[in-house]
């Protein structure tokens, strides 16, 4: 999973927190600071005979104890870590030496030097995996490469079908799963040039076998000092969204821990946080939703009508003060800006989850005249450079913003409506793997659905507010 986390430099953080999909529109806190009670799912898990010999293996390589209070289990999440006795919350539950994780610092300095800046991180630690995968039995890898799961096994969007992907055609996730399948490709092409010129492996490798690598390392791989590092064992553990424990790096003492943010009991599944991660990424980066994820969000997109007499000059001015949070994909239609929205969680508030870069955008929709959008640009020079931050002079064009933005996001929840009409009846769902991936698209579209009327009920109690304002005034 592509890092887009800062990694701290040693000096300014040695101790930090290290996410899967790291992103910087997100930000996690630090287990260790406040254990507020909330409702955790507790689920038991059974011991997998299969990983008896893993912790002892690890242990050994390690030369050091990794955890005393950990097993490897079986959960209905595939592969999970256990409680082997009671646990209290603040206490270290594993800790895992960089020495026994794997990251690109693993490839050969010949291959590390010749790799171009047009193989990131993921495709690096993919081809980690790949290699030691073909060395098979004989990798000292062996048995934490062999307990990964098989192709195949994967529901992250890049190996659905077209059929499947069909379900969440009205989701970003139908874009970015396109993005990041365009993206192995390119990759891999570079790798095949790169191990071609310095190794015998070239022939070898396919890029089936590449992305099924590519996806194991994004799903499974924390951001770390080196890029991306594979932490054996921290990886069997499953992801709760309410969860405060999350893996830690201490460069000091070069290792990962885990603190565990709350009570287990003997035999209850352990689970910790990936991120604040909404179920769009958890799709498509590691192929399971929540049924009630609280970090959703929706993508909505901003482009000027072609109709409009003032269409040069708007969209010259939305695509100058584009902010850098706000996404523009290449591969939506000229012109178009896409802004992230997260759940509006009071009506009354101030509509935080609404980008103001989104507000901004529909009120150089709403301008009418090139004065109106002259004195906007003079108004933004005058003040912090941004454009469209502050109300509009004029009340009813403000309003008019406000209209705006209320039709298209009512455009996105009917078009969402009429996606999650398709996917019913969902009671009879079995756990088949087509029934799970529309169970799937259905979590994703309901939670997208609800940020949306959310950020709709907020905006019409603000154009309420602005009609009461003007009829005062
Ligand atoms: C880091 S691995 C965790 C160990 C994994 N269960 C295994 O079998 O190796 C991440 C993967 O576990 C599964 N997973 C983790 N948390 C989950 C959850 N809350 N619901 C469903 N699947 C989950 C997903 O398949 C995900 O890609």
């Amino acid at each position: 999973m592509p890092s887009r986390w800062p990694v701290p430099s040693t000096a300014l953080a040695i101790l930090w927190a290290a996410t899967r999909r790291s992103d910087l529109r997100r930000s996690i806190s630090s287990p260790a600071l406040s254990f507020e009670p909330r409702f955790q799912a507790k689920v038991n898990c059974c011991l997998d005979d299969e990983c008896a010999d893993f912790l002892p293996w690890l242990e050994r390589k390690a030369g050091a104890e990794v955890s005393s209070v950990l097993s490897i289990g079986k959960s209905v999440h595939g592969r999970a870590l256990c409680a082997n006795k009671a646990i209290k919350s603040g206490v270290c539950i594993m800790r895992i030496p960089f020495d026994v994780q794997l990251s690109p610092d693993n490839l050969s300095p010949q291959l590390k030097s010749s790799m171009g800046k047009d193989i990131g991180h993921v495709a690096k630690l993919a081809l980690v995996v790949l290699m030691e995968q073909k060395l098979g039995m004989h990798s000292e890898w062996a048995p934490y490469i062999s307990r990964l799961p098989l192709p195949g096994e994967s529901n992250s969007t890049i190996f659905w079908s077209e059929n499947e992907l069909a379900m969440v055609s009205k989701s970003l996730v139908y874009e970015e799963t396109m993005h990041k399948k365009r993206k192995m490709i390119t990759e891999f092409q570079a790798i095949k040039r790169t191990i071609a010129s310095s190794t015998s492996l070239s022939e070898d490798v396919i890029f089936e076998d590449f992305k099924h690598a590519y996806s194991l390392v994004e799903s499974r791989a924390w951001g770390s000092c080196s890029g991306y590092s594979l932490i054996p064992f921290a990886d069997f553990v499953n992801h709760d969204g309410l969860s405060k424990a999350i893996v830690l790096h201490d460069e000091d003492k070069r290792l990962s821990e885990v603190i565990s943010d709350r009570d287990y009991a003997s035999g209850e599944e352990v689970l910790i946080s990936y991120g604040k991660l909404p179920n769009s990424i958890l799709l498509v980066d590691f192929g399971f939703t929540l049924s009630h994820n609280i970090h959703d969000e929706v993508s909505m997109q901003i482009n000027v009508s072609k109709e409009d007499p003032l269409f040069k000059l708007k969209a010259h001015l939305l695509e100058r003060h584009c902010s850098p949070g706000q996404r523009i994909s290449k591969d939506l239609t000229p012109q178009a800006h896409s802004f992230i929205i997260r759940e509006v969680r009071s009506v009354e508030g101030k509509g935080t989850g609404i980008p103001q870069s989104l507000r901004a955008a529909v009120r150089v929709l709403a301008c009418t005249s090139s004065c109106e959008l002259r004195d906007m640009t003079e108004e933004a020079a005058l003040n912090d450079g941004r454009l469209g931050r502050r109300p509009l002079k004029n009340p009813d064009r403000e309003i008019q913003a406000h209209y705006i933005l209320k039709s298209r996001i009512a455009q996105v929840i009917k078009d969402h409506e009429s996606s999650i009409m398709i996917l019913r009846p969902l009671d009879l769902l079995g756990h088949s793997k087509p029934e799970r991936r529309r169970l799937m698209a259905y979590h994703l579209l309901t939670g997208e659905l609800r940020v949306l009327k959310s950020a709709s009920a907020w905006v019409i109690n603000h154009i309420r507010n602005l009609q009461e304002q003007r009829a005062t005034d």
